[in-house]
């Protein structure tokens, strides 16, 4: 766990946060800055530390004066253009170069937060790059010292690469994956092939029209027809100067998704395409110019874990995506709730539907959640960071396995975590803020249907969660042979299991009664006291909404502006729309050719034949009843 800064060293002082975090604009949230019971800018500088405040401000203020970056409100750009505009940004990014590999060594948290300042932009253009940069470039770098020379075409764009577990028939069960990798010792190749459409590699990122390289797993098979299992391999699925597909090689995108549309996923097939043996990854083995089999991994089991290592990876970062996400529906709902008055003591006065318990309890827990997912995401891409190290480092010692397992653990317990509460928050925030959350303009949608694929991508939320509980029994059992191998007193250490241990039948129900009675009571208690502390809560919600809210260019929500002029806001952006003044074009399809009735619905006789029938229906027989009714419906109104 991150260590706990102390708050004075952490935070400097006044002057240093004015210039570092100014001041909001004066406005109808002001009322609630002032109720806050703390300094916003002390609790921004304590979390987060000078220098992160001083990358972000850089990135957001070079987004925000770059025209690549520029919104554009009103217009709705096609699915190509949005790609287009995606891949030029994503080049912008690589010029901006904001880190060195020395700053993100100094302080990994950087890269954490550059991941997290672009997303909170747009995802597509930060999800094209990292996948390019850290899902690919990660992958291969750290494979072996004999990918080194990739790095550079990496990071200057001479290549642009994917990452291709996934098939159109298998994604979860990865040990599905049909693609096969056989050795030719006579040429020294690897066969690359997708026996059928079913095996093609589906939903890769960047491979719908950019990606040159992929990161293609693959069943690995030895000149003996043996099959060694999943391994990785690069492949190179275009021409770096035409973009045009290699020999063997059918690659496209899958075509719209419901979110992140400006991300091309795409599609590859592979024809018998021969690769050096030299593309293998050889984290896990590989194969002598014989075309022998060597693993540093005895155990199949572990050799599987080794290979699906680096998904932790994803899946610790999207744990801060959707925290990233969860903190901007709030920073929308929570700034729309403090300025959005209906109802009140008198007609007169309306007061702000934060007021109103209901509003409460809708969006403060979520509030509480963005904090402590924040801070859990943060502190567990910093023991990511550790094993991570480990990994290049070649170490293989025994603790270093249990970090890999214990984070693959977490990992696979933690995206599901932020992910679905994102999405239940975007949600939960998009109906806090009545039919304004509805707009587009307002951006709660497409934060919706972005974070929406992090509760999939990476690996299934439910089947992770699988090995999460596999990983706890485990631990479970083993501990309690540990605690059976020297017999200490159970309850002592182990009260619930001592309950699961001595019995189940009547024992269990009786504990189970005893609970759920305490619980009533608890819950009881824990309502009125929740009740309590949100009523303090509110009075701090802005506040605490300022210190991660990014700024207007970035957060790109009329209604969750800093101003909190909700009303001048909105009605700015709905006068920028194009055309939004202009009669339809097709207007003379209204005003000129009305249609040709061939029947007149006459109101009069459309009441009397209703009630008449009606009458009849009462006393019809059911068959004829349901026939008299299609028949009126279809022939008595048009008569
Ligand atoms: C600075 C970097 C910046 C990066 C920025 C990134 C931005 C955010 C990322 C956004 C990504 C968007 C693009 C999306 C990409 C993808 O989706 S890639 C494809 C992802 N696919 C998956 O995740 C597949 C999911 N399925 C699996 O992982 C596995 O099939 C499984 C379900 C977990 C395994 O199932 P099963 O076949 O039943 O095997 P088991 O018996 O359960 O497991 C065998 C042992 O292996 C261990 N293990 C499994 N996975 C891992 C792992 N990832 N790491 C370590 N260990 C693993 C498992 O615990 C078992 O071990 P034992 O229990 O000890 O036997
Ligand atoms: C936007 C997006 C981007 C992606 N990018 C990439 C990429 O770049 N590279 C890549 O390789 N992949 C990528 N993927 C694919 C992604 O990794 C898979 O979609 C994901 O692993 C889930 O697999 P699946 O789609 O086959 O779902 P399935 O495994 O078919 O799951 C379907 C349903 O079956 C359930 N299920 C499956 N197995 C079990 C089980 N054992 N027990 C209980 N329930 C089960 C699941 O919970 C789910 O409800 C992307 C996907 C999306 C949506």
């Amino acid at each position: 766990m991150a260590p706990t800064p102390n708050v004075k060293e952490a935070t400097g002082n006044q002057s240093s946060w004015n210039t570092l975090l100014p001041d909001f604009p004066k406005g109808p949230l002001s009322k609630y800055r002032k109720k806050a019971s703390f300094n916003w800018k002390e609790m921004a500088v304590f979390l987060d530390g000078e220098d992160i405040i001083r990358l972000k401000n850089r990135i957001f203020s070079a987004l925000e004066s770059d025209p690549f970056f520029a919104h554009h409100p009103g217009e709705e750009l096609s699915r190509e253009k949005y790609q287009e505009l995606t891949f030029l940004r994503c080049k912008r990014l690589f010029e901006y170069d904001f880190l060195t590999q020395q700053e993100i060594i100094e302080n990994p948290l950087k890269i954490l937060n550059m991941v997290i300042c672009i997303g909170m932009y747009d995802w597509s253009p930060c999800l094209q790059f990292f996948l390019h940069c850290g899902v690919f470039g990660g992958t291969i770098l750290s494979a072996s010292k004999r990918f080194a020379d990739f790095a550079k075409k990496i990071y200057n764009m001479e290549i642009f690469g994917c990452f291709a577990l996934t098939e159109l028939s298998h994604g979860t069960n990865t040990k599905g994956i049909r693609t096969t990798a056989t050795f030719d010792h006579n040429t020294q190749e690897f066969i690359i092939n997708s026996p059928d459409f079913e095996a093609a590699k589906f939903w890769v990122g960047n491979m719908g029209k950019h990606a040159t390289h992929a990161v293609v797993y693959a069943q690995l098979y030895t000149p003996d027809g043996q099959c060694q299992g999943l391994h990785s391999f690069i492949v190179q699925i275009r021409d770096t100067k035409t973009l045009l597909p290699m020999p063997g090689v059918m690659v496209g995108d899958i075509g719209k998704k419901i979110g992140q549309n400006g991300l091309d996923n795409g599609f590859a097939m592979f024809h018998n395409v021969r690769i050096p043996k030299e593309s293998i990854l050889n984290i896990t083995g590989d194969v002598s110019p014989e075309g022998k089999y060597s693993s540093s991994f005895k155990d199949v089991k572990e050799r599987f874990s080794a290979a699906l290592g680096s998904l932790s990876t994803g899946r610790i970062l999207i744990t801060a995506v959707s925290a990233t996400n969860l903190k901007l529906a709030l920073s929308i709902a929570i700034r729309f709730s403090a300025t959005r008055h209906q109802f009140g003591p008198t007609d007169e006065e309306e007061i702000p539907v934060i007021e109103y318990q209901t509003q409460q309890w809708r969006l403060l827990p979520y509030l509480a959640a963005a904090y402590a997912l924040d801070y859990f995401s943060k502190s567990l891409f910093e023991n990511f960071v550790e094993f991570y190290a480990g990994l290049l480092t070649k170490q293989r010692s025994q603790r270093q396995a249990d970090l890999g397992r214990e984070i693959h653990a977490l990992s696979a317990a933690s995206k599901p975590l932020s992910s679905w509460t994102a999405q239940q928050a975007a949600q939960e925030c998009r109906e806090a803020c009545g039919g304004h959350g509805y707009l587009a303009m307002n951006r709660l949608g497409e934060i919706r249907n972005d974070n929406d694929p992090n509760c999939t991508y990476e690996g299934d939320n439910n089947v992770l969660l699988q090995q999460t509980s596999n990983y706890l029994m485990k631990e479970f059992f083993l501990s309690l042979l540990m605690s059976l191998k020297n017999p200490l007193p159970l309850p002592q250490y182990f009260p619930y299991r001592w309950v699961l241990c001595v019995g189940v039948g009547w024992r269990v129900f009786f504990f189970r009664y005893i609970v759920a009675l305490f619980r009533l009571a608890i819950s009881y208690e824990v309502a009125k006291c929740v009740s309590f502390l949100f009523k303090q809560l509110k009075d701090d919600a802005v506040a605490l909404v300022d210190v991660f809210a990014p700024p207007d260019f970035i957060l790109n929500s009329p209604i969750g502006k800093a101003s909190g002029e909700l009303y001048k806001n909105m009605w700015a952006e709905i006068l920028q729309g194009n055309k939004v003044l202009n009669r339809p074009s097709w207007w003379a399809e209204f005003c000129i050719n009305k249609p040709h009735l061939v029947h007149f619905l006459n109101p009069k006789k459309l009441r009397n034949q209703l009630c008449c029938s009606r009458t009849e229906l009462k006393t019809a027989s059911p068959t004829k009843c349901s026939r008299r009714k299609n028949h009126i419906t279809s022939v008595e109104i048009y008569p």
